[in-house]
């Protein structure tokens, strides 16, 4: 393994996540991977680039992963954990991304002992445009940590905390927040359409959108506030639909909710 290279990896659930997560990494050139996941549909999108076994009982014998990153629903912990515990050692980080479960229930699922880091990233990871944050657990290493670090970074943006009640919110803001803007996305196709629009060309537009100001709000040093006035002309139309918008009771008592909503969901999955 060269310095910029990826370790092989260990990857725990291969859905919506885990997948995106593989896609950034393999087109980050990861030549290692064994995939423990049930359904092989799942992986049929990598057949040839990872290997997929139904079970942690028919992981190669000699395979030893750098990190093993448990990417399976938070329900799943419990009775998933405890067959990965033999793999905890200090040539080896598990890297989880599931969303509420505390670093101390799943060390005590590993055994006890294992370097756990729990992590929050988002789907666009995919393209390799994630946002993820991370939270070391008790004695994991430098090394592991920039393991961890080298391997978040092949798919985007990573953030440390040191505080694990941060990722409770993180979790409802950029764990959730893709599903935010998606959600965006549909609604202006849906009133594009109500005005009158051709279907086809009310798809295009939102989606162009949406994509079109996230590659702006990438590229430009200006705050996302000021890229806002940029588009709204005085006494013009932005500013007409800003205003039923932005009143105290429409998005920003909504979103102010739905984030406390997603935060108190996260802390409820701790379990
Ligand atoms: N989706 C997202 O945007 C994000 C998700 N996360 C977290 O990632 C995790 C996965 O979420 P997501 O990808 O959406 O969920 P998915 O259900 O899409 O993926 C989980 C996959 O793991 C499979 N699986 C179930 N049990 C096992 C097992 N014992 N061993 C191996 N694989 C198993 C599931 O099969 P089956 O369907 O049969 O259960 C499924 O294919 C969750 O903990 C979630 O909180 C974090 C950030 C963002
Ligand atoms: O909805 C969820 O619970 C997961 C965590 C963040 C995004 N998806």
């Amino acid at each position: 393994m060269t310095e910029t290279s990826l370790p092989p990896l260990l990857l725990v659930g291969c859905g919506k996540m885990g997948g995106a997560m593989l896609a950034g990494w393999l087109e980050r050139g990861l030549d290692e991977a064994v995939v423990v996941e049930p359904h092989a549909a799942a992986v049929a999108g990598f057949a040839g680039r990872v290997t997929r076994v139904p079970d942690p009982a028919s992981i190669p014998a000699g395979f030893r992963p750098g990190a093993v990153v448990l990417a399976i629903k938070p329900q799943e912990a419990a009775a998933t954990l405890p067959a990965f515990a033999r793999l905890a050692g200090p040539e080896t980080v598990f890297l989880s991304i599931m969303a509420g479960r505390a670093i101390g229930g799943m060390r005590a699922a590993l055994g006890g002992e294992a370097a756990v880091i729990r992590a929050m990233p988002n789907t666009p990871a995919a393209v390799r445009q994630g946002f993820t944050v991370a939270c070391p657990g008790p004695g994991v290493t430098a090394a592991q940590r920039a393991l961890a670090d080298r391997l978040l970074g092949a798919i985007g943006e990573v953030a440390w905390v040191e505080e694990e009640g941060l990722i409770d919110p993180v979790t409802a803001v950029s764990g959730g927040g893709p599903a935010y803007v998606f959600l965006l996305a549909e609604l202006l196709e849906k009133a594009a359409v109500e005005q009158g629009l051709p279907a086809d060309l009310a798809r295009r537009m939102a989606r162009a959108t949406v994509a079109g100001s996230g590659a702006l709000l990438a590229a430009s040093a200006e705050s996302s506030a000021q890229l806002r006035i940029n588009v709204t002309s005085p006494k013009g139309t932005t500013e007409r639909a800003l205003a039923v918008l932005m009143a105290p009771e429409a998005w920003p008592a909504a979103l102010s909710r739905a984030i406390a909503a997603a935060t108190e969901r996260s802390r409820e999955l701790a379990g």
